[in-house]
């Protein structure tokens, strides 16, 4: 079941292209960050209850995916966390497919498993996790 509600574009502009891109292009454009993979999460507004759209480096398993709240190592959360807080149902686009999700927070050695994987995809989380005291959340999404 689909998430409902507003689209509400996001505040940075070069996240707002990247979802656009994305997004008209049915996941064949605009799906790289450095040349690495991005996947676009879809999550409602804790407080609006609109759609908000987040690109995310791509951290894939066995058919699931990491949601990475690094936000490049800066001392808070992402907004969107608070968001995935409030809804775990979300949707995640990896290229052309658009699917639901379920996310749960991770903790302990499922949370040490996921990040090793995290980091596999994408060094920088590791550089970000230095950078900050914040323990950088990670949110499994299992298909819903
Ligand atoms: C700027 C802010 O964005 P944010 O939710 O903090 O998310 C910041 C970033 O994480 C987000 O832009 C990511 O897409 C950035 N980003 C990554 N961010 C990451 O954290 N991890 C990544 O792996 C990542 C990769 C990535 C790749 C490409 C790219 O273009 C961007 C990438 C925002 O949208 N603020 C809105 C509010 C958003 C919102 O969700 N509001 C809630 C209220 C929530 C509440 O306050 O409780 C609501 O609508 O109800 C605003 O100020 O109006």
């Amino acid at each position: 079941m689909p998430l409902h509600g507003e689209y509400e574009p996001s505040p940075a502009q070069w996240v707002r292209d990247q979802v656009e891109e994305y997004e008209s292009s049915g996941g064949t454009k605009g799906t790289t960050l450095r040349g690495l993979p991005v996947v676009v999460l879809t999550t409602k507004g804790a407080r609006s209850g609109k759609l908000r759209k987040s690109p995310l480096m791509r951290v894939e398993h066995d058919g699931s995916y990491a949601a990475v709240a690094s936000l490049g190592g800066a001392p808070q959360n992402p907004v969107w966390y608070h968001n995935v807080k409030s809804e775990p149902l979300v949707e995640l686009q990896d290229g052309p497919e658009k699917k639901d999700y379920v996310a749960r927070e991770l903790t302990g050695d499922e949370k040490a498993a996921w990040w090793e994987r995290a980091v596999a995809a994408f060094p920088d989380y590791a550089d970000y996790q230095r950078k900050t005291d914040r323990e950088i959340p990670v949110f499994v999404l299992e298909p819903a």
